[in-house]
């Protein structure tokens, strides 16, 4: 796969395929590190509320599933961000083998030291669960830091994402993702997955799930 470069953004920078599996991809240098350094920036000073989960169709706080912060965002900073992982998935339509067609977010998430996300599927797994989520087809992760910093950014320690495949090929399924700054992870929404503990530091990354309109009330299929 040859570098791509983004053209949503009048800064151009090299994206750098980083690896690949049946049902997970990710790219480098989605962000720049200014670019994330500005997004920190931006979240450290928006509102924020503890991150919810749907169970059985409703909102709810469970701190023994997922203990994090979703923070309030200016819907333009929002439209720009979503447009860019957007474009970034349609111009790569084919790879991911998927009639999606609309991104569903995005979300600013923040973990500070002992925050995590259990275990979950990110689709509907109950019959009231909110249409919404049955059309969640990948989820799409951007990453503003990480382990090693630079002057620009704050780091954090733990908080790595593993991603169980299903992909029978595979010896061991776990794939274990370590954030990067500007680090773009796609993965299909039927996946199990969760985020381990943050050990120290603050984790901060932007969430989105390309959807499609024409979906199943459960989300299995693709
Ligand atoms: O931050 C991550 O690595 C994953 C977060 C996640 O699973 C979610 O927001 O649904
Ligand atoms: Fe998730």
């Amino acid at each position: 796969m040859p570098p791509h470069e983004t053209y949503a953004t009048g800064r151009r920078h090299t994206m750098q395929p980083q690896f690949r599996t049946q049902n997970i991809a990710s790219t480098r240098g989605f962000l720049s590190v200014a670019e994330c350094a500005d997004v920190i920036r931006a979240m450290a000073q928006a509102p924020r509320e503890p991150a919810q989960i749907v169970r059985a169709g409703e909102s709810i706080l469970d701190e023994s599933l997922r203990l994090c912060f979703d923070h309030h965002f200016p819907e333009d900073f929002k439209r720009r961000i979503g447009a860019r992982m957007t474009s970034y998935f349609v111009d790569h339509r084919a790879e991911f083998d998927s009639e999606a067609d609309y991104l569903y977010g995005p979300y600013f998430m923040s973990y500070e030291k002992g925050s995590y996300f259990r275990a979950h599927r990110d689709v509907a797994n109950h019959k009231d669960d909110p249409p919404r989520l049955a059309a969640h087809r990948w989820s799409l992760l951007l990453y503003l830091n990480g382990r090693d910093g630079s002057e620009a950014l704050p780091t954090f320690d733990g908080g790595a994402l593993t991603v169980y495949e299903t992909d029978p090929g595979l010896r061991d399924r776990r794939v274990v993702v370590v954030p990067e700054p500007g680090l773009l992870l796609l993965f299909r929404s039927s996946l199990m997955h969760e985020v381990a503990a943050v050990r120290d530091g603050t984790r901060y990354a932007v969430a989105g799930w390309m959807s499609s309109a024409d979906s199943p009330a459960l989300g299995g299929p693709r």
